[in-house]
């Protein structure tokens, strides 16, 4: 039973409205979501994106993943004329998680360091035009190959998470700005991700891309090697490298969450977060990314619902 069943003033039920894409709508409102949630009280109800809100209302809160102006046009007239709608989260706080560099600002300006462990982000510089690029400043940046060519926009766009592993140089040329260029730090294989909904955390491992040997460097010298979605790869394809690793300290997992839920002013997000096998006590994150698929984590349904119950109640309280 939630903790929170209890407290559910009888026959009192939240209308928490979801605007997302199809393919979001068919992985996140799972039959055991809608059960879960309703047997909570809340009961989750789509949203014609095209159509004005007013017409759909009552909503205690929305949850939505569009950024289209018409969607942007509707949530705005329907917060300014409705201040006791919960929305989660603000669409020009949820934009500066769609671009690579914004997105990681939040993290540098963080102070976090317990159990003797740091956390901040790898080297990283914009690149626009490749051809032209003066090769010394980026190494002057202090920025060494290998290194992550990811797109600048990090949107769900097409070719948002087509990355390219690029091993010198000369391998910039091949690249397509503009590009965040991103030193790539060995961490044996293993992603930690952090699920952020409001005050609940949750931490699981997953599959990365493998360490990169000296003796490896040097053979690859010149190569670009593209990739994509590396974060989605199968449980069942999982080695043993994320079987055996252990997890960062739970204070840090939660120090983390909660400084960059501040920074960011936002409620549903992932952090990945690496570890580097040089300095174990040195912890990167490298993405952050808005409503991601929470459906993939175990009892998401109670961590969704309890996340929802908080936001209606903040603003009915
Ligand atoms: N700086 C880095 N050093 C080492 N590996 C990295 C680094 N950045 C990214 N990776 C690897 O590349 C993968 C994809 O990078 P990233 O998470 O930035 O892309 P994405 O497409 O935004 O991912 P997601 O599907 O989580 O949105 C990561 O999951 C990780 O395995
Ligand atoms: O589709 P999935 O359920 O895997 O969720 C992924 C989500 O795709 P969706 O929002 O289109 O569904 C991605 O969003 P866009 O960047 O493409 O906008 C991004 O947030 C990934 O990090 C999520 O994967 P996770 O980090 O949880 O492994
Ligand atoms: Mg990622
Ligand atoms: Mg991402």
């Amino acid at each position: 039973m939630s903790k929170f069943e209890s407290e559910v003033a009888e026959g009192e039920r939240y209308r928490v409205g979801y605007a997302l894409q199809t393919k979001k709508v068919e992985s996140f409102l799972q039959p055991s979501l809608l059960d879960y949630a309703k047997q909570h009280a809340v009961d989750l109800v789509q949203i014609d994106p095209s159509s004005p809100l007013e017409q759909q209302a009552p909503f205690h809160c929305i949850i939505h993943k569009l950024h289209t102006p018409q969607w942007n046009k509707h949530l705005q007239q329907f917060s300014a004329t409705h201040p006791d709608t919960a929305i989660i989260d603000p669409p020009e706080l949820v934009s500066r998680l769609h671009d690579r560099v914004s997105m990681l600002e939040a993290v540098t300006h963080l102070q976090i360091s317990l159990q003797n462990a740091t956390v901040g982000v790898p080297n990283q510089v914009v690149v626009n035009e490749p051809k032209a690029l003066d090769f010394d400043k980026i190494e002057q940046l202090g920025l060494r190959f290998p290194a992550i060519a990811k797109p600048l926009a990090a949107d769900g766009g097409d070719g948002s998470h087509e990355m390219c592993l690029v091993f010198d140089r000369e391998g910039l040329n091949a690249l397509s700005a503009p590009t965040v260029l991103q030193e790539f730090v060995n961490h044996g294989g293993v992603l930690f991700k952090i699920y952020v909904a409001g005050r609940h955390v949750k931490c699981v491992k997953r599959k990365s891309l493998g360490d990169i040997s000296e003796e490896r460097l040097r053979t690859l010298k010149g190569e670009v090697l593209p990739f994509s979605r590396v974060s989605n790869l199968g449980v069942e394809e999982e080695g043993d490298a994320v079987e055996k690793a252990e997890m960062p300290p739970q204070c840090l997992v939660d120090e983390l969450a909660k400084a960059l839920r501040e920074a960011l002013g936002l409620n549903l997000f992932n952090i990945d977060v690496i570890r580097d096998s040089k300095e174990p006590t040195r912890y990167l994150v490298i993405d952050i990314n808005y409503f991601p698929g929470y459906a993939k984590l175990p009892s998401y349904e109670p961590f969704i619902t309890d996340f929802l119950l908080d936001a209606v109640r903040t603003k009915t309280n």
